[in-house]
């Protein structure tokens, strides 16, 4: 007979969700088992997040190398060691590695299990040989690479973000199908590292994005040399490793055969359902994923459902957020509700492109009645000195100044949507952002300038006008 296991909460799935689930619960003394079937740290740490971006550095290393003689220093045309790029990857991931191990998670007295995790019965998780019977389940489950349906695909060697971060020769020819955030970063890394890169979208490039932030991306893409085709169908891939044919349809009806050495697919992710013998548990789902409300609990009122399992947007902060939600719930019988439109998004290019609540389009898709405020980096004193001019900011604002969305292309845009996460999130507005001090000259003062903006019109008004020449008469 298999030994049962009775803890208040079984993880499933020890990625950036299940990891942040099972700490927390454990600081509180609360029993936690937690199952991995695979690598702890899950996606973020071993074939996403971190990879992607440690990945991202070497090559704006090499970008920046390039640049220097702007800046009156010369290095020449930088070496590439692809094999030491991705050694360098595979460090990094090394060093963050412990954070996420089954000792340090046994330290906090978590019972992880190596194994995969199955559902027997509603209260029940098989895993390799044991049951557990908890209280609550957290199943963070994560997803997987999506696989087109196209032609030939199965038959031909092809790349996922599962198996690109293991290449130790640069790709002389790597052709990108999808132009989300994967295939993007993917497609300037490589081409800063020494690929020649084409990229092919079947819609368009980042086009979750506000259409004027994403054009600045795909302007540096293009000038960098990278190839974007957008409304092009892939309709067959054929060919082994080293010569990959990849035939194409393009919304005009032309045609074409594009030759590759390398293919990479990044088209999305498919929920990582199967084997977890979900029915069994009543746990309903779909192509998206597993269905929860907005207390994230699925339709076995004994289970939540976190991360990128649970059908909606995709990242870690969303993952780590759900996690500190539902711990709530479980120990203190908090109620739930995911924040709606609140939530943050960058894409690491360089320039990197981020993104807080709503896009312009997005709030008149809601009737939201908005006015948007830019302002460019040109008129960003830092941004001179620095020599990065490309790019703006974008406010969506709502009744009363309130700040509804805020998007921002430019260098370093990734680190200054922390602060427009915070204005958005705390319920800001525009005059919040217009009266902070921000040191100069620094490259944050861009949200200022363009907040400083919305009140221009009320400097010209006649009566603000006779009211500054009415208190001139008090000397
Ligand atoms: C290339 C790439 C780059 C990314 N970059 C970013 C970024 O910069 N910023 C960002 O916020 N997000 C990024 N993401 C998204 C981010 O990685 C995910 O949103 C995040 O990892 C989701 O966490 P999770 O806990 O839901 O799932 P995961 O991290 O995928 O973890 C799920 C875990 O569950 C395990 N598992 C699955 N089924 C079972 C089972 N039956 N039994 C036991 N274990 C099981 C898996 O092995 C896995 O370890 C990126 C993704 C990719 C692919
Ligand atoms: N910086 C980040 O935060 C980051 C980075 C990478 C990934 N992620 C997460 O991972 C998830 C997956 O990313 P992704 O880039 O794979 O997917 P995505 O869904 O964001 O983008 C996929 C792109 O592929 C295109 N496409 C779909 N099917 C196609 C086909 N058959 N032929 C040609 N083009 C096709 C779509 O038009 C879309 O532009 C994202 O939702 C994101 O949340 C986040």
């Amino acid at each position: 007979m298999a030994e049962i296991l009775t803890p208040d909460i079984c993880v499933i799935g020890a990625g950036s969700g299940g990891l942040t689930t099972a700490a927390a619960s454990a600081a509180f003394g609360v029993p936690v088992v937690l199952i991995e079937r695979g690598r702890m740290g899950g996606d973020c740490l071993n074939y996403g997040c971190v990879p992607s971006k440690a990945l991202l550095a070497a090559a704006h290393h090499a970008a920046a190398i390039r640049e220097a003689p702007r800046f009156g220093v010369s290095a020449g045309e930088p070496q590439i060691d692809f094999a030491a790029v991705q050694r360098h990857v595979a460090d990094v991931i090394a060093t963050i590695a412990p954070n996420d191990s089954v000792e340090r998670f046994e330290g906090l007295g978590v019972t992880v299990l190596k194994a995969s995790a199955a559902f027997v019965d509603a209260r029940t998780v098989s895993a390799g040989g044991r049951l557990v019977r908890p209280r609550r389940f957290v199943i963070a489950a994560g997803s997987s690479p999506l696989v087109p349906p196209i032609e030939g695909l199965a038959e031909t060697p092809h790349l996922t973000n599962e198996t690109i971060f293991g290449l130790t020769t640069c790709p002389e020819h790597l052709v990108i199908i999808g132009g989300g955030p994967i295939g993007m970063e993917m497609a300037q890394a490589h081409r800063r590292l020494g690929a020649k890169v084409t990229l092919l979208d079947g819609e368009t490039a980042l086009g979750r994005e506000d259409a004027d932030l994403a054009a600045v991306v795909l302007d540096r893409l293009r000038a960098e040399g990278v190839t974007i085709e957008e409304r092009t169908r892939v309709v067959r891939v054929a060919g082994e490793a080293g010569r990959i044919q990849v035939d194409v349809e393009r919304r005009d009806g032309s045609t074409a055969t594009i030759e590759g050495s390398h293919l990479l697919v990044a088209v999305g992710r498919s929920p990582n359902v199967e084997g977890l013998n979900l029915e069994a548990a009543g746990i309903d789902y779909d192509k998206r994923g597993i269905t929860v409300g907005r207390d994230l609990r699925t339709s076995n009122r004994r289970a939540y459902a976190i991360g990128d399992i649970a059908g909606g947007p995709q990242f870690t902060h969303l993952a780590n957020l759900h996690a500190g939600l539902v711990v709530r719930a479980i120990l203190f019988r908090l109620p739930i509700r995911t924040p709606r439109d609140t939530l943050p998004r960058v894409t690491y290019t360089d320039p990197p492109l981020g993104q807080v609540g709503l896009t312009a389009v997005e709030a008149d898709a809601q009737g939201i009645t908005a006015e948007v405020l830019t302002w460019p980096y040109g008129e960003n004193d830092r941004a001179q000195t620095e020599r990065r001019t490309e790019g703006l900011i974008k406010l969506v604002v709502g009744r009363r100044g309130r700040l509804v969305g805020a998007g921002i292309v430019g260098h370093a845009a990734d680190e200054i949507t922390n602060l427009l996460s915070l204005a958005i999130g705390k319920g800001l507005t525009v005059g919040d952002l217009r009266d902070f001090v921000s040191p100069y000259p620094t490259l944050s003062e861009i949200g200022k300038r363009a907040a400083t903006s919305y009140y221009v019109p009320y400097t010209r008004r006649p009566f603000v006008r006779r009211a500054i020449a009415f208190l001139r008469r008090f000397g």
